[in-house]
């Protein structure tokens, strides 16, 4: 375990290096431990269909954490989260920051509890439920999602979300145009921004909506 603990500290490095992302020692071992438990309970809990760790780097950690530069604000909310993707490597390098979990599958956010325990982490809260039934005390500057719904949907049942000036943050492959003419009236997209990710085979983008609602 130390031998590939060394490893993808190497293989981060490596990556990092190809980017503008600056995050501390400590921040890049966190990320190393959060493969390493993906790695460690994904046959048990079927957390991902990657099951090699250095692709983990690659196609979990690094296309979480190159959105960071994006985020606008301090209160954060990432639906349908699964393990914790994107939210928990984001959650890592932005310890000003704080996240709030959400996944209707118990196994997952018992993985996500866990690995909160272990990384040491005391800025996320994890949630267990539907998104369409969770009712937060205070609504949130962002709304994360990954792999999670069309973005017609995700705007649908996240629409309680986000405060006046807050956005949804969707992180998709290709973004098709007809996506955006399928949005309801009040939901607009403001920004589409491709995303460069070394090693990684095939287009991302993060497309960031807002709510203009009616004078
Ligand atoms: C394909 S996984 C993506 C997980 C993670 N975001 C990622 O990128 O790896 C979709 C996740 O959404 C969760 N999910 C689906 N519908 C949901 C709903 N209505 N409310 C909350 N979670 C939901 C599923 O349990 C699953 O973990």
């Amino acid at each position: 375990m130390n031998n590939l603990r060394q490893q993808l500290s190497l293989k981060l490095e490596t990556l990092l290096n190809k980017t503008a992302l600056s995050i501390t020692d400590q921040q890049k071992q966190q990320l190393v431990q959060l493969v390493l438990l993906l790695h460690k309970w994904n046959k048990a809990y079927n957390l991902t269909s990657v099951r090699d760790p250095a692709e983990m780097l690659v196609k979990h950690i690094l296309d979480s954490i190159i959105v960071s530069p994006y985020l606008q604000g301090s209160r954060f909310i990432d639906v349908g989260t699964g393990p914790g993707l994107p939210g928990l490597p984001l959650a890592i390098i932005n310890p000003d920051k704080h996240f709030v979990l959400l996944d209707s599958l118990g196994k997952r956010i018992s993985f996500i509890r866990n690995a909160l325990r272990e990384l040491g982490l005391n800025n996320v809260t994890p949630v267990l439920s539907r998104v369409e039934e969770f009712k937060p005390d205070h609504q949130f500057d962002g709304v994360l999602s990954r792999a999670f719904a069309s973005l017609k949907e995700m705007s649908r049942w996240c629409r309680h979300l986000p405060h006046r000036e807050g956005f949804f943050y969707a992180l998709k492959g290709q973004f098709q145009p007809l996506e955006a003419q399928e949005l309801d009236k009040e939901f607009v997209i403001s920004q589409v921004i491709r995303l460069e990710i070394p090693e990684l085979i095939g287009e991302r983008h993060l497309v960031l909506i807002r709510i203009e609602e009616e004078e």
